[in-house]
């Protein structure tokens, strides 16, 4: 999408979004989907020719001021998430953190996002409550009870296409051989694809792709523990997905601090208009023309005389 078009409504439904990811991932090659905080960046990361979108815990749970620590709630991931997945016609994979409970928990939270547009969704095997998975001093549930979480996933699955995601987090916790084995266990449980959470280097995503037939799914947040990779880099390793998740809150939190700095400094904010969006570029990525033509044809209509 360019400026001075307008964005009409999506036009594929859950279910085909769904298709599509299952689709795309079948075809080898690397989709890139960043994190989208409301549904306005969703159309932005539709509008710069991304593959898909995702729905991060630690940026929603930050634009709601609140520390990435398992506080919010499934019925508040569902809510936040689906006007996000609604917004384009891009699949959108959720992050359900530890699934939000008991394995019966897990598998409502399953249902609820698949009500909610989602594409797929990703759990974790850390205890409540959880930590950015980047942090030092996260605690796991057992394998056994992270298979039963992810039993229960499958089991609250109604579209096959979902797709659910294991993450583990024992590398940093139980070395990289057991993150393995970890990971070797979730996929039997019937886990579609995995992410490995903060692995070092290059050699430990390598080692997880060889050990591993599934979809894999590398995170490429800032700050964090592992190497900033490139698209091509996890392309060549073999990689299938790779989120920026926090990038666009971090990016556009830097810029509303240095700008509103500016404007308390300067008493205007004539030094900070340059960067902003335009008004007629927002009007694009909101679809203002589409429902100023909507809006014009209906008052414009009148039933014919015989009627
Ligand atoms: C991917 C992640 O789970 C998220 O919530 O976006 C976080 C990202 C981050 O905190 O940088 C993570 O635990 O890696
Ligand atoms: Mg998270």
């Amino acid at each position: 999408m360019t400026a001075g078009e307008s964005f009409p409504r999506p036009l594929l439904d859950a279910a085909g979004k769904r298709r599509l990811l299952r689709g795309r991932l079948a075809e080898s090659g690397l989709l890139r989907l960043p994190g989208a905080f409301n549904p306005l960046v969703a159309r932005l990361v539709a509008a710069t020719g991304f593959d898909g979108v995702y729905v991060s815990g630690g940026a929603l749970s930050a634009a709601a001021g609140l520390p990435d620590i398992g506080l919010t709630t499934a019925t508040e991931v569902a809510g936040w998430a689906a006007p996000i997945a609604a917004a384009t016609d891009l699949p959108t994979l959720a992050d359900a953190d530890t699934g939000f409970g008991e394995p019966v928990n897990v598998a409502r939270t399953v249902a609820s996002l698949e009500d909610a547009g989602l594409a797929g969704c990703h759990l974790e095997d850390q205890v409540l409550p959880k930590r950015c998975g980047h942090l030092d001093g996260k605690t796991l549930v057992g394998r056994d009870e992270m298979v039963h979480r992810l039993r229960a996933a499958v089991a609250g699955r109604r579209d096959r296409d979902f797709l659910l995601i294991a993450r583990t987090d024992a590398r940093g916790v139980e070395g990289l051989p057991a993150a393995i084995d970890r990971a070797r266990a979730y996929v039997d449980a019937g886990a579609d694809a995995v992410f490995p959470e903060a692995l070092a280097d290059e050699a430990e995503f390598a080692a997880f792709r060889a050990a591993l037939d599934v979809p894999l799914l590398a995170n490429m947040t800032e700050f964090g523990k592992g190497p900033l990779l490139t698209a091509d880099t996890l392309r060549g390793l073999g990689y299938n997905l790779v989120i920026y998740p926090v990038s666009t809150l971090r990016l556009a939190m830097g810029a509303v601090e240095s700008g509103l700095r500016r404007i308390a400094a300067d008493g205007t904010q004539a030094a900070v208009v340059a960067p902003m969006m335009t008004r007629s570029r927002l009007y694009d990525l909101v679809g203002y023309a589409h429902y100023a033509q909507v809006d014009a044809d209906i008052a414009s209509f009148t039933l014919p005389p015989d009627a």
